[in-house]
């Protein structure tokens, strides 16, 4: 009995009641797309309007069969894939059958054994066939159609693109290749090849048989695209990163890693090693901590010497050196070196300073300080460069203690030796305006647009018990190495602004923030954090809990070497453009990822207006720091660098300001001030002095700007202004709380939204 509509999926050949042939032809192509692309239960499929499970005409016996047939699995497609519904889908076609090609059950076996033996056979041999074949054998139409269609995903597939850079067809050469490839197959194709890949229909099996013959088609047809292309590639080769250290990798290294949680000793203890050191380096994730280990080490009688992007400070007869991580040299020996913060290594945009560090520091021993979350990538290089690996793991000298209390959203609850951290700069002076207006604290303030020397001052005099600042409002930027006597660290909110839209703070940040309460030997050894809304302390707590994130790549960026090399394959490009093609070609092992270079790129366009800059002139200036976001400070930028390139004498071109602000603009422009000098500073000892001669005047009016900025933050009480008014925000919720854009002072909602007395609740966290 043979059953079979006009318009259908399938054919079903069916014999008294068992199931003898069967043919499955897919219909059409868009078919295939539409519902192999989503997959359904077999429940869904119907045939002749019976649902698959249930036809009358399948018995077990038939069922059975199909299952030892393997046809759940025929052409190549999960049965349960192959679903659909005739009376839905219009634009189903007729089938192009051919009638009696099955006969029986045995012959399905026999072109089943036809296409394995298709599937089977050398790429080479089916190329040089196709190669020598005259002309195209002749196809059905459904065949055609359904080759078409393949050859289109073919053009279109990630994953062909991708497994052909591997034999150097570029992404933006692939698609032509493929077009190419499709003439030349559609020309000479033949019917079993053709038969083969029309039963695979359009989906990775069709282009993972295919791939090999379009290899050899295009190593034969494109050799001069291929070797182009195979030149670039090579000059974007960031592969084996730890080969590019000859001389580190000469030495038998030793490598620390202090392991553990905030507030542990991680930092004490490498600091010890490094200075009993001969010579030793220590690498700061920040200005500020390197000028505090500076501060430390020369004041214990160990000569040190400083050495940030703006600061070069000399010790005479120092054997050490406290250096921000980028500012690191990897020329000079050293007995010991220490790494801070080591988890950086994972951080989106600066993370390749970390990763060159630890793979090009010349010392007999680096000892690496940071939390779990890249041990085991460090493990893995230790194990590539062949260093020894050394572990030490650490517990919180005492455990942090969440306040389930929280502060019931009223301000008035701070106390002395509170630190409230908020993530924008508008909330930091909202929340010190409205302490200082209700309670009789004083408060000091350090976010990350203060100069250090401000955040130091501001530390200082928060640390000091003996004046009436005693309450700290901040914002991340507390986050990373300033010891400060803080006893509670409540979070404003845990969400914040990342420059596109406001998202909730991550977990490890929370868990960096809120280890900075209780520090051994402060006057607060005992740590507390809470939150100020009582609907943001489950988030907290999960945060708390939650384990470090264990990261699985570090970051990596080329040397300007590489990218000079790489220059010299696409000449005529723009900076910007050379990046972005870099970027698209660079190759990387699988523990490393290129960091992100938004923000370079954006400095890059800006100065493409500048004639006469070299290539490495502009790398240089791309590295320089400035907030892109501020179009004073990106002014200024422009001028340094006109001014460079017609090779004057960079003048500073600005002002001293007399007085400390008397306003929320006045700060901000002091705060600009500031970066505009650091930046001065900055490329005085990136590029030539004579260039940039005038680095004594700007250190001294960035001295004097800083100074101001500490005397503007102890009597500001005005309402604060945004870098970024009339800029909408767009917000993403976290799973618990919500973002709060009033300051909330004793307002009835908070207090009725407070149910209960969570006084006596405390969560002690490890
Ligand atoms: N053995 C020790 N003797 C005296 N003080 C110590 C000792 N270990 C650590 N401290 C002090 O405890 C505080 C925290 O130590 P340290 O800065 O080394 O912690 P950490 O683990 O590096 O923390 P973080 O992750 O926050 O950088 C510091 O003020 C440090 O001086
Ligand atoms: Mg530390």
């Amino acid at each position: 009995m043979a059953i079979r509509p006009s318009r259908t999926l399938f054919y079903l050949y069916l014999s008294k009641n068992n199931l003898t042939k069967f043919r499955f032809s897919l219909v059409s192509s868009r078919f295939l797309h539409t519902h192999i692309t989503e997959p359904k239960i077999i429940q869904d499929f119907h045939i002749f309007g019976h649902p698959l499970s249930t036809p009358p005409q399948l018995s077990p016996l038939c069922v059975a069969q199909w299952k030892r047939l393997n046809l759940f699995h025929f052409y190549g497609h999960p049965f349960t894939t192959m679903v659909g519904n005739e009376d839905n889908d219009s634009e189903i076609c007729e089938l192009d059958v051919e009638e009696n090609e099955c006969d029986n059950g045995e012959l399905g076996f026999e072109k089943r054994l036809n296409f394995v033996q298709i599937a089977s056979r050398d790429p080479v041999e089916i190329y040089k066939e196709f190669r020598e074949a005259t002309k195209c054998e002749k196809q059905t139409r459904a065949d055609w159609d359904t080759l078409i269609e393949i050859f289109r995903c073919f053009a279109k597939s990630g994953w062909a693109s991708n497994q052909a850079l591997a034999v150097y067809i570029g992404a933006s050469f692939f698609p032509t290749a493929a077009h190419k490839f499709q003439n030349f197959f559609f020309k000479k194709c033949k019917v079993d090849i053709v038969k083969y890949l029309v039963s695979l229909g359009p989906c990775i099996e069709a282009e993972k048989f295919l791939f090999p013959i379009f290899v050899e088609f295009c190593v034969e047809e494109f050799p001069d695209e291929i070797k182009n292309f195979r030149k670039m590639v090579e000059s974007a080769d960031l592969t084996k990163p730890h080969t590019w250290f000859p001389f580190a990798r000469a030495m038998k290294r030793k490598i620390i890693y202090h392991c553990g949680p905030t507030n542990s000793g991680k930092t004490y203890n490498a600091l010890q090693r490094y200075m009993e050191a001969k010579k030793g380096i220590y690498c700061s994730p920040l200005r500020l901590l390197a000028m505090e280990v500076f501060d430390k080490v020369n004041g214990l009688g160990v000569y040190c010497s400083l050495r940030t992007g703006q600061e070069k400070k000399h010790v005479p007869f120092s054997n050490h050196v406290a250096c921000t991580v980028e500012m690191v040299s990897t020329d000079d020996m050293y007995d010991v070196a220490v790494i801070d913060e080591i988890q950086m290594m994972a951080d989106t945009h600066r993370g390749y300073a970390w990763t060159r560090a630890l793979l090009g520091l010349k010392a007999d021993e680096i000892h690496v300080c940071g939390d779990p979350s890249v041990l085991d990538i460090v493990r893995k290089i230790c194990s590539e460069t062949g260093d020894e690996l050394v572990e030490q793991h650490y517990e919180r000298f005492k455990p942090l203690v969440v306040e389930a209390k929280t502060l019931l959203g009223d301000l008035k609850n701070v106390r002395s030796g509170d630190c409230v951290v908020a993530f924008s700069r508008r909330e930091i002076f909202e929340v010190k305006m409205a302490i200082e207006k209700h309670t009789n604290h004083r408060c000091c303030v350090i976010y990350g647009a203060l100069p250090p020397e401000t955040r130091r001052q501001q530390a200082t005099l928060f640390n000091d018990p003996n004046n009436e600042f005693d309450v700290l409002v901040a914002s991340d930027a507390v986050g990373m190495g300033l010891n400060l006597n803080i006893r509670r660290i409540i979070f404003y909110t845990l969400s914040k602004y990342n420059g596109d839209r406001i998202i909730p703070v991550s977990a490890s940040q929370v868990k960096q923030i809120a280890g900075r309460a209780g520090r051994r030997g402060s006057r607060y050894p005992e740590g507390l954090t809470t939150t100020l809304q009582l609907e943001d302390l489950d988030y907290l707590i999960e945060c708390l809990k939650k384990p470090f994130n264990e990261a699985n790549k570090v970051g990596l960026f080329p040397f300007y070497e590489q990218v000079e090399l790489f220059a010299g394959q696409i000449p005529n490009s723009t900076f910007s453009e050379l990046l972005d093609r870099f970027g698209e070609n660079c190759r990387l092992d699988g523990s490393y990822f290129l960091c992100q270079y938004n923000h370079i790129k954006k400095i890059a366009n800006i100065l493409e207006k500048v004639q006469g800059l070299s290539l490495e002139d502009r790398f240089n200036f791309c590295f320089a720091p400035v907030n892109i976001r501020d179009p004073k400070a990106m002014y200024h930028l422009l001028k340094f660098a006109s001014s460079y390139a017609q090779a004057l004498p960079v003048n500073i071109a600005m002002g001293m300001p007399k007085c400390s602000a008397r306003n929320d603009s006045e700060l901000l422009d002091l705060e600009t001030r500031h970066q505009v000098l650091s930046m001065y500073m900055w490329l005085s000892n990136h590029f030539e002095n004579d260039k940039f001669p005038y680095f004594k005047k700007a250190e001294a009016m960035a001295t004097g700007i800083a100074e101001l900025l500490g005397e503007s933050l102890a009597n500001a009480r005005w309402k604060p202004e945004s870098r970024n008014v009339g800029k909408q925000q767009k917000v993403v919720p976290k799973s618990q709380g919500e973002v709060k854009e009033q300051l909330c002072i004793n307002t009835s909602s908070s207090r009725r939204r407070f149910q209960h007395d969570t006084a006596s609740l405390a969560v002690h966290v490890p």
